[in-house]
């Protein structure tokens, strides 16, 4: 078992008790909420008329089915009505602040928590949702739970868990600058296996990793739960405490002092012992782009496709299918694959620095004619601030779509999906048959700069030669 992580320690704070079936009773410091899951949890606490312990401890937002064109009440999609309606009605009936369309506070909820500073070091944080360890960035303890679990927080404000073991991954050297944290948690994957992280928590440390800025912190963190990790962090520190001082949820002056005591206290020892340590070189990571139909996946952008034959045993039969679902072969390289549709967002992707990244790129350049472009802010705040450094008119004069802030084409539960066979650079975190909307739809996952670069390009480019053409 490991041993003075940061882990340990906030596990240990909100343990309550043992339960007969070896589970902990876990305390929850803070609930998120979404109008996917919550309707039936919200359904079971109501039938048994109990109350929602703790509102006070819970945040509502709107993003998987709300429309990124137009908003009008009602919506043209009478079941994303639906949703959103129970969801009004729930939290005004226990009282949960909403960060409803008309609020300016909307948006994609592992976006809107940290925006809003209600995620901080040394917290449990719930959601269900997959992507909930996105918060584990700010060295909290941050997973996604299922709909039984949400209506135990709900009713009680704890669950049941176990224990995970936690993995060290290190991520060591200097990342090329053209290398961001996406290609660090595709490499990760890649390497680990998408299940390799089941049992585990990821910490993630190393050089690479401490000099990230938060956004890049919370896009590797997000992607855990696609390496089978139930949740990872980052050991809190001076890049954490300065992106958090002077946001709404977090106080300030003498106790924000206290507070960064305190985060500094639960961050993991320097003799903390892991159940495991996994060493990944950052200086060998270049651009990343998936070739098949999970995360793990992918390639370099100039590496070639691996033959099926060279990988485990029980990873060859996937690869073939996916293969034949991307029309790609052993021995081809992704660069060159024709692309349709061009998505900047979701969760993983989607802030502000991301949508910056993107328009460096783009500046000056436009679509190739063949593609139709989506960029999607996380948030209505991320929407607003970009608007105010003229991102939007980058982007539309790139020839994109400029949309209201939503999952959106992340998992197309609105009207933006592929259609038929489209082939889409994501920079979202799934690339599952069928994710954005069509079920012969392709995904390509990659960075934002990436997404732009093929964009530009009509296929699969490598950002870092496209940016030498554009110099010369
Ligand atoms: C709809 C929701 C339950 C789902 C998740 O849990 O992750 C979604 O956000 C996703 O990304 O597939
Ligand atoms: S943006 Fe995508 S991954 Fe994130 S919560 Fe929405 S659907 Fe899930």
């Amino acid at each position: 078992m490991s041993d003075g992580t940061l882990y340990d320690k906030v596990w240990d704070r909100h343990r309550v008790t043992e339960l007969p079936t070896g589970q902990d009773q876990l305390f929850v410091g803070h609930h998120l909420i979404h109008e996917v899951t919550s309707p039936q949890a919200f359904g079971m606490v109501n039938e048994r008329d109990l109350d929602v312990a703790f509102p006070e401890r819970t945040y509502a937002t709107v993003d998987h089915i709300i429309p990124t064109e137009d908003r009008t009440r009602p919506f043209d999609d009478g079941a994303a009505e639906e949703m959103l309606e129970a969801l009004e009605l729930n939290v005004q009936r226990a009282g949960i602040d909403f960060a409803d369309p008309e609020s300016g506070d909307q948006g994609i909820v592992h976006v809107v928590g940290p925006e809003q500073g209600l995620t901080q070091p040394g917290m449990t944080v719930v959601c269900g949702d997959s992507h909930t360890a996105t918060h584990g960035a700010f060295g909290a303890i941050a997973f996604g739970i299922g709909t039984s679990q949400i209506r135990d927080v709900l009713a009680t404000g704890s669950i049941a868990m176990e224990r995970q073991d936690v993995r060290r991954v290190e991520v060591t050297g200097e990342l090329d600058p053209a290398v961001s944290a996406k290609d660090v948690v595709l490499t990760i994957i890649r390497e680990l296996g998408t299940d390799g992280g089941v049992g585990y928590v990821y910490e993630y440390g190393g050089s690479a990793v401490e000099d990230m800025p938060m956004h890049e912190r919370m896009t590797l963190c997000n992607m855990s739960i696609e390496g089978g990790a139930r949740a990872g962090y980052v050991n809190p520190d001076e890049t954490t405490y300065d992106y958090l001082e002077g946001r709404d949820a977090v106080p300030d002056g003498e106790k924000f002092e206290e507070l960064t005591a305190y985060w500094e206290s639960i961050s993991s020892d320097s003799d903390a012992t892991y159940d495991d340590v996994v060493t990944i070189d950052g200086s060998a990571i270049e651009p990343t782009v998936t070739w098949g139909t999970t995360p793990g996946q992918a390639v370099g952008v100039t590496e070639e496709i691996p033959d099926p034959s060279d990988l485990p045993e029980d990873k060859r039969g996937s690869a073939k299918q996916a293969m034949e679902h991307m029309n790609v072969e052993p021995g081809d390289t992704m660069e060159g694959y024709p692309i349709d549709v061009a998505f900047i967002g979701s969760c993983t992707n989607g802030r502000l620095p991301d949508l910056r990244a993107a328009a460096d790129v783009l500046e000056g350049n436009e679509l190739h004619e063949d593609v139709r472009g989506l960029a999607v802010p996380g948030s209505q705040r991320v929407k607003v601030a970009a608007e105010a450094e003229g991102l939007d008119e980058v982007f539309r004069d790139a020839g994109f779509e400029w949309r209201e802030a939503g999952c959106s084409m992340c998992l197309g539960m609105n009207d933006d999906q592929l259609v038929g066979d489209e082939v889409s650079a994501s920079s979202s975190n799934r690339n599952f048959v069928g994710r954005q909307g069509s079920p012969e739809g392709k995904t390509v996952l990659m960075s934002p700069r990436m997404v732009a670069a093929a964009g530009i390009a009509g296929e699969v480019t490598d950002v870092r030669t496209l940016e030498e053409v554009m110099r010369a």
